[in-house]
């Protein structure tokens, strides 16, 4: 059973919960991405938002959270494999952080759609 198919897709997605669970715990840009979420889905409530907006919500958090934790293990890479000052070091944590802030933009625009007509 342990190395069926079956057995490693389990194995599999216990260490993808694991990593989740790490990230939730270690990363305070995800820490804080996890509070936004969770005010957000209370002014979803508290504007009793469509099940289309709500489908379109999570799934901007989940885009924003996404890019955020793939952000953290590329930082933690680059830190491992060259923890000194290196320019491509920079360069390639620049362009990590640059994807988060797509994500980010995207979420705004998404959350500006679903609000502004409930709030103006
Ligand atoms: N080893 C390095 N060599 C060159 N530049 C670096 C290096 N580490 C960080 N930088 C620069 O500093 C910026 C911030 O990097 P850092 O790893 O501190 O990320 P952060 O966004 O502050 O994330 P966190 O708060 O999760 O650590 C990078 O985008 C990069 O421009």
């Amino acid at each position: 059973m342990r190395d069926s198919f079956l057995g490693k897709r389990i194995r599999g997605g216990g260490y993808a919960i694991k990593g989740a669970w790490l990230l939730l715990k270690h990363e305070q840009s995800i820490q804080v991405q996890f509070v936004l979420a969770i005010i957000i889905c209370i002014a979803g409530y508290f504007f009793d938002i469509t099940k289309t907006e709500w489908m379109f919500q999570f799934l901007a958090i989940g885009l924003i959270m996404t890019a955020e934790g793939l952000n953290s293990a590329l930082e933690a890479m680059a830190d491992f494999v060259h923890p000194d000052f290196h320019n491509k070091i920079g360069h390639i944590k620049d362009i990590a952080a640059g994807a988060v802030f797509i994500a980010a933009i995207t979420a705004v625009i998404i959350g500006a759609f679903i609000y502004f007509p409930y709030i103006f």
